[in-house]
């Protein structure tokens, strides 16, 4: 019986240091990613520049390592912002997108000296030019448009259909134009191009390359028709992951490197002059380099189930009730034994739709005190985790080399009282 290891550590050990439900980053996984982006999304045409999109996972800790990799930070909202400011990123660096950004949250982007606003429509693009102008703070901005494609992942998460919340659609090129005026006219904003993300776990290279020369389209259309200059593009993130057998991506490197080709030649084709690419990777960075652990309590059966209870569940991974997300498992304490039973793992939380996985294989040995371990549970676990039924927050940890550091501590319940108040208000 062998116990599985992350980044040269046992599995039980970490859950005996750190408790339990925990996440497991490897740490070279990470960094492993960001170099397959960062070396081959590169061209001789233009500058490239791999945005990492925070709302996967953010901490201090991984906005360190977005930054040693040389990768910019997508943000989308003040929290991130803020933890992005204490992690020392580089505020140049940083994009500030979101539909709706409060007036306080512009204030604070330019007040830290962000790098680009992404504008997602009309009201935000008057907003920021005033904004800016009463601070007297530059600022680059980049317009969300919607190049309308409705890519082959759940409809939760594509972004881009003419319905989409985000970005204004690309059909509208006019009051697009609009829009972009009186950034244009500002003294202190400046406007740098356009920015489109079709959505999210896309396995393919089709709807990107099929975004990439919409978009390249719209910036020839937006010269010739309006001679609005757009240098830059970014095409976003969305590239998928492998979360069971089904899932066949395409290796980020790979995927970097074809985006980089096929810009190269729809601008050579449709001659338009691009100074700038990027893309913003989320998941394709830390999915695959998150191992969830949890530790088994009890069984039992009903007519037609095993159930396998574990001592997290939808508050520290919502993705299974939310997108009905299917990922792999292994008992972490029983690896290389036969998987001759399946099991329907469920987590603790008070909720029917509390379910893990469906459906797993493991070993019909497995008891209550065995680890089980989630793979590929990097992206939007602990991002969209939650305080249900008060758990706590699972702590995160980073392995490398057969050392651990934790990065996030667990969340205690004293943590969560912090938050009672019982002041009289004045109204
Ligand atoms: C604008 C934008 N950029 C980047 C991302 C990152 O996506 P992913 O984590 O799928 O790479 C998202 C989320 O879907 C997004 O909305
Ligand atoms: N949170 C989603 C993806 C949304 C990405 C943000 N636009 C997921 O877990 O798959």
């Amino acid at each position: 019986m062998a116990n599985l290891e992350i980044g040269g550590i046992d599995c039980r050990r970490l859950a005996e240091v750190s408790g339990t439900p925990l996440l497991v980053y490897d740490e070279a996984k990470i960094e492993g990613q960001f170099a397959a982006a960062t070396s081959n999304f590169k061209s001789e045409k233009f500058e490239t520049e791999v945005v990492y999109a925070a709302k996967a996972f953010s901490c201090k800790a991984i906005f360190e390592k977005a930054k040693e990799a040389g990768a910019g930070l997508d943000v989308v909202s003040g929290g991130e912002l803020y933890c992005a400011q204490q992690a020392g990123v580089d505020m140049k660096s940083v994009y500030f997108h979101g539909n709706n950004k409060s007036e306080e949250e512009l204030r604070m982007a330019l007040e830290a000296g962000c790098g680009t606003i992404v504008l997602d429509n009309r009201m935000e693009s008057q907003r920021l030019v005033n904004l800016a102008a009463e601070l007297k703070r530059p600022i680059d901005v980049l317009l969300r448009v919607n190049p309308g494609i409705e890519a082959h992942t759940h409809e939760y998460i594509r972004t881009s259909g003419s319905d989409s919340k985000f970005g204004i659609s690309i059909k509208k090129a006019e009051e697009i134009a609009e829009l972009i005026q009186p950034v244009l006219n500002s003294e202190y904003v400046t406007f740098k191009g356009f920015h489109s993300h079709i959505g999210s776990q896309i396995t393919e290279t089709e709807g990107f390359e099929k975004a990439l020369e919409i978009m390249i389209d719209f910036i020839r259309e937006m010269k010739e028709q309006y001679r609005i200059t757009a240098g830059c593009l970014s095409i976003g993130g969305g590239f998928g992951i492998k979360y069971t057998a089904v899932d066949k991506p395409i290796p980020l490197g790979e995927m970097a490197e074809i985006l980089a080709r096929t810009c190269e030649t729809l601008i050579a084709e449709k001659g338009v002059a691009l100074k700038k690419l990027l893309i913003e990777p989320g998941r394709s960075i830390v999915g695959e380099a998150g191992y969830a652990l949890y530790r088994v309590g009890f069984s039992k059966d009903t007519d037609s189930k095993h159930f396998l209870f574990v001592d997290g569940g939808m508050s520290d991974n919502i993705r299974p009730a939310l997108y009905q997300a299917e990922y792999s498992c292994d008992i972490a304490t029983r690896m290389g034994e036969p998987k001759d039973k399946t099991f329907c793992v469920a987590g603790k939380n008070c909720e029917s739709g509390d379910i893990l996985i469906k459906e797993a294989k493991l070993p019909s040995s497995v008891c209550e005190g065995d680890l089980l371990v989630i793979y590929a549970a990097g992206a939007y676990g602990y991002s969209m985790a939650s305080n249900y039924n008060r758990a706590g927050r699972p702590e995160v940890v980073f392995v490398k080399d057969g050392k651990a550091r934790r990065v996030l501590r667990r969340e205690t319940y004293e943590d969560q009282l912090r938050l009672e108040a019982d002041e009289q208000l004045t109204i």
